[in-house]
């Protein structure tokens, strides 16, 4: 494992409550992020996915309930769209230098686990969609997090776009041995890239692995029964070690590959 592993969960949200004025947009919302695992929060519009990572970040104060960070906990965040002034000239290299001056060799390393090895020198506003959102990758990055927090990272990225975004997350992962918490809307692509499932309506309605979730009543309420034949499809690969810090912990080994759609029903 890398160094600076935590073990303990490194954030968990107990019995969460986050009212606006007189609407409760969250209520009673368990949540636990481990080292080294990847969790999704799926959910329709409105279902208060954002509030749930913004009440996580520190940014929304909970009306009941709380959460509790791993001490000294490093978070490293990938918002959904960073709008920046294009009449600014501002190459990527200086960008991941703010706020913060990072060295160029750190720069490049961040790029290259970032997926964009290249791009140091671009100015931010000549960059492609994925590019960009990878530079926003490469800045959190360097943060060295323990833990990547991810709200719709892949918002306007096509689906192979995403498709690549999200194995990049799972390389990061893997090297660093980060957890992820990400929000997605990529129902098809995040169900092969996730540990966990989290399906969110103003309440945790059902989370598990991927596979529980897609098979869950409460999640094909949620989505229609018309997502069935696209779940149906996706395929999972893992071939990795990582680790979950239930109450006793324990490490294990997966090395599968295969093909649900054999499993799902048609
Ligand atoms: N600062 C705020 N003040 C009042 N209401 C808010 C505030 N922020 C969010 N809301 C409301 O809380 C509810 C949940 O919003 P949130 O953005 O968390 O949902 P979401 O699941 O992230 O949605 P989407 O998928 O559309 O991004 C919505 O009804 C929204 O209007």
């Amino acid at each position: 494992m890398p160094r600076d592993t935590v073990t303990a969960p490194l954030i968990s949200a107990r019995d969460l409550t986050v009212r606006f004025g007189d609407t409760t947009v969250l209520h009673d919302v368990d949540l636990q992020v481990n080292a080294g695992e990847i969790v999704t929060l799926v959910g329709p519009n409105g279902s208060g996915k954002s509030t749930l990572i913004a009440a996580i970040l520190g940014g929304v104060r909970p009306s009941r309930g709380r959460v509790e960070r791993a001490a000294r906990l490093r978070i490293g965040y990938v918002p959904q769209r960073l709008v920046l002034d294009p009449t600014l000239p501002m190459t990527v290299a200086r960008f991941l230098s703010l706020p913060r001056r990072a060295s160029a060799a750190r720069v490049d390393a961040a790029l290259a686990q970032a997926g964009v090895p290249d791009i140091a020198g671009r100015q931010m506003a000549d960059l492609s969609g994925g590019q960009f959102q990878r530079a926003l990758l490469a800045r959190a990055i360097l943060e060295e997090p323990q833990l990547l927090i991810l709200d719709e990272a892949t918002a306007g990225l096509d689906q192979p776009g995403a498709a690549a975004f999200y194995r990049r997350i799972e390389d990061v992962r893997r090297e660093t041995g980060c957890g992820v918490l990400m929000v997605s809307h990529d129902l098809h692509v995040v169900m092969s890239a996730s540990d966990r499932v989290i399906c969110l309506n103003g309440h945790v309605c059902c989370e598990g692995t991927p596979e529980v979730v897609a098979n869950a009543p409460d999640y094909r309420r949620l989505f229609g029964e018309g997502t069935r034949g696209a779940l149906a499809l996706y395929r999972h690969h893992h071939d990795h070690t990582h680790f979950h810090n239930h109450a006793a912990g324990h490490a294990h080994h997966h090395g599968h590959d295969h093909d649900h759609s054999k499993d799902a029903p048609h």
